[in-house]
């Protein structure tokens, strides 16, 4: 595996040596990479790769179902906490770390209710507080001037791009350090898409950010750094520049290419 990084910037996350198993199925090899704080790292590779899988590990999605198994580690920094260790509670890791998924999926309740869930689970019960950060997260989300109306209702009256906004807003307002998006834009039109996109490049100046996308000129487009995997394996991880322009290995400008995939 070849990692070529930028040595200026810090990393906010560490994952050393992971391996992940499906019960029986390995599906994650001996996986080593830094994620950099406040850059987009995109996670590309073929089908089945592992990308949804290496990006799951990080908010401890894979807790939810019997027979799944970690080894190794993924680091948060700067307090270095092994996300993995099984005496690290999984909703502290989902507080710090949040998900947008690839289908927009606002609970069943209200544009502000939708907004205010994580501080609630939080306990938070003071009504200015929530609604000074439920603004914040929504402004942050780019949707605050589309909705501020209409707060009360239904977050699925929205139309899909808003909807993933508004999931960006659900994710932004308990003050993350890492958002997880998972293929965000496959299920959105061109135009929803490329504002989720404007949103991703803009959001990094406060968050980390990680993205598994199939598409290869959207990983171009948002991410600093890119990583290619390819089954259960990561390849090639930099500099998303040096990654499109000039890989090291054959088998990711074969992927780059189209040649392969
Ligand atoms: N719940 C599961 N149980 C068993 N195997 C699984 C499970 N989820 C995924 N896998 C397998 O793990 C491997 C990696 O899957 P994963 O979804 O991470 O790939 P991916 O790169 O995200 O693929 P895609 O781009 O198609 O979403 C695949 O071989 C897949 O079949």
């Amino acid at each position: 595996m070849t990692i070529a990084t930028d040595v200026r910037t810090q990393a906010k996350a560490e994952v050393q040596n992971l391996n992940f198993h499906y019960g029986a199925f390995h599906a994650l090899k001996g996986i080593n990479m830094p994620v950099h704080e406040k850059k987009v790292t995109a996670l590309i590779g073929p089908s089945g790769c592992g990308k949804s899988t290496l990006l799951r590990c990080f908010n401890r999605m894979h807790d939810l179902y019997p027979g799944n198994r970690y080894d190794g580690k993924i680091l948060l920094h700067p307090d270095n906490t092994n996300l993995l260790d099984e005496q690290v509670d999984p909703i502290e890791v989902r507080m710090r770390i949040s998900m947008v998924f690839q289908k927009p999926n606002p609970f069943p309740k209200s544009i502000y209710e939708n907004v205010a869930y994580g501080l609630r689970v939080r306990g938070e019960k003071r009504r200015s507080v929530i609604d000074e950060r439920v603004e914040q997260a929504l402004r942050g989300a780019a949707l605050w001037d589309e909705v501020k109306h209409r707060l009360n209702e239904l977050g699925a009256n929205l139309s899909g791009g808003q909807q993933q906004r508004l999931c960006i807003a659900r994710a932004l307002a308990t003050d993350p350090e890492i958002i997880l998006f998972d293929e965000p834009t496959s299920a959105l039109d061109p135009i929803a898409t490329a504002s989720i996109e404007e949103l991703v490049t803009e959001l990094k100046d406060k968050v980390t950010i990680l993205i598994v996308t199939h598409n290869m000129q959207q990983a171009a487009r948002v991410s600093d750094y890119t990583a290619y995997m390819y089954m259960g394996e990561l390849v090639e991880f930099g500099l998303t520049d040096q990654i499109f322009i000039k890989p090291q290995k054959k088998e990711t400008e074969d992927y780059i290419t189209g040649r392969f995939g």
